[in-house]
């Protein structure tokens, strides 16, 4: 069970002088469960290899995006024969508006679709289209919710800055937040009283329909429809991040799965097939305020980037109705496996799930905000995660964080994977 990660460790050194923290995405370090972070060489299906030749089960799965399973040989194919078109032109393509009517048909909300390169941008640039839509200045957004690193939206983020529990962000000015207000998720009192004070100038509601960047938190029974109660009486636009949900908890995301239609949404993750685009979309009334239809400014070099198009349209058009039900079927063999696993230590856990969308929570209560995630035992988590990496199961390095099953996850590796964590809980306990 002792696994060596020399070259790891040695690459891991030679980025702490060169990379703050030595790495690209602070989620990446192993702040809040120890060791080194694994540096990866390929990956194949469900598994990554690390550079000193070990193999994982993989359940980051590059934190969402990859649904089918790392280089998927269609995907592969559509990217590779897109570089060799040419990287990028600056001009538009065919491919783009491919892409943009398979968002558009599996999403009803959206009429129409702007490509950005990464989930942040897509969040900022819906926020700040909400304001030029409205002509109204206030953002509402849920404690423990993660929109992407974007000033206004960081405030009392999720994802690596609950990890890491950085208070707020130095660099990010009072200026930048004072227009946003954050409310605890799942509670219906704080946002009322925010529209009763600010409803004339809240612009947009902001949410994850389903919060998973606290570990996943559903919304509570009819939340979601309140949400949209609400900001329709004040005149205010939802906003639905589906970076995390979209394609992934149904094919046409959250808003199908539970049945609450918002004026914008967030893509992200799933939508670029592993590649760097995101998307923000909506009514066409709404997204005419977009330049250089309407006034508000959004723009990027390499938005619509063919390579990422061509792997983003392949990955949605292999998600039929098929493909989510076996997905959702590894989810329950998996999510009932742990659960057993834990019963049967004694271990007080609870697996908070939407879809195939989940993560074990340390706690005797289910938690439904921010302030009860934080109550979980992130030492009880970080000592599970230690004994599944040492197992050969690289799962997300936070409990703040969702774990990913993928379709090429098989029963045989679900199965394998619930031994070793009993193994693993039988230790903890
Ligand atoms: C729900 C949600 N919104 C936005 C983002 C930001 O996306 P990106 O990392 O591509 O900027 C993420 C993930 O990072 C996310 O999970
Ligand atoms: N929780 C984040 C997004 O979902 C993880 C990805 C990152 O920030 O690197």
């Amino acid at each position: 069970m002792t696994m060596t990660a020399d070259r790891s460790s040695a690459l891991y050194e030679r980025a702490l002088e060169v990379i703050p923290g030595g790495v690209n995405s602070p989620v990446r370090a192993f702040g809040s469960v120890g060791g080194t972070p694994r540096f990866v060489a390929e990956g194949e299906g469900a598994r990554i290899t690390d550079v000193d030749g070990h193999r994982y089960l993989d359940y980051v799965c590059s934190w969402g995006p990859l649904i089918l399973g790392h280089a998927q040989p269609d995907i592969v194919a559509a990217a590779r024969a897109a570089l060799e078109r040419g990287s990028s032109f600056g001009t538009p393509t065919r491919g783009e508006v491919e892409l943009a009517e398979a968002i558009v048909e599996r999403v009803p909300s959206v009429e129409q679709v702007r490509l950005t390169s990464s989930g942040t941008e897509a969040g900022m640039s819906a926020v700040r289209l909400a304001r030029g839509a409205t002509g109204r200045h206030k953002v509402v957004k849920f404690a423990g919710h993660y929109h992407g690193h974007s000033d206004a939206l960081l405030a009392a983020a999720g994802s690596g800055v609950a990890t890491l529990g950085i208070p707020g962000t130095p660099g990010v000015t009072e200026g930048a937040t004072a227009d946003t207000i954050v409310v605890p998720w799942n509670d219906r009192e704080a946002v009322e009283e925010a529209f009763a004070e600010h409803g004339d100038d809240i612009a947009v509601l902001a949410c994850e329909p389903v919060a998973a960047n606290m570990g996943v938190v559903p919304p509570d029974e009819g939340y979601l429809a309140f949400l949209r109660g609400i900001t329709a009486r004040h005149g205010a636009l939802l906003l639905f991040d589906e970076v995390m949900t979209g394609f992934r908890v149904a094919r046409g995301g959250a808003q199908e799965h539970y049945g609450v239609t918002p004026d914008l949404t967030t893509f992200g993750k799933v939508v670029g097939g592993g590649f760097p685009l995101a998307a923000f979309g909506g009514s066409a009334d709404v997204m005419r305020h977009l330049a250089p239809t309407g006034p508000v400014y959004q723009a990027g070099t390499l938005s619509g980037n063919p390579v990422a198009v061509a792997a983003g349209l392949t990955q949605l058009r292999l998600l039929d109705d098929a493909a989510y039900k076996t997905l959702d079927g590894l989810a329950d063999r998996l999510i009932d496996g742990l659960a057993n696993a834990f019963q049967q230590a004694g271990i007080g856990v609870h697996v908070q799930r939407c879809a195939s969308l989940f993560n074990v929570f340390f706690a005797d209560a289910p938690v439904r905000d921010f302030a009860g995630a934080q109550t979980a035992d992130t030492e009880r988590f970080a000592a599970f995660f230690r004994g599944m990496l040492a197992r050969g199961f690289h799962l997300p390095p936070s409990q703040y964080e969702a774990i990913f099953v993928s379709l090429a996850h098989t029963t045989e590796d679900i199965d394998a994977t619930v031994a070793a964590a009993t193994e693993t809980a039988a230790e903890l306990s």
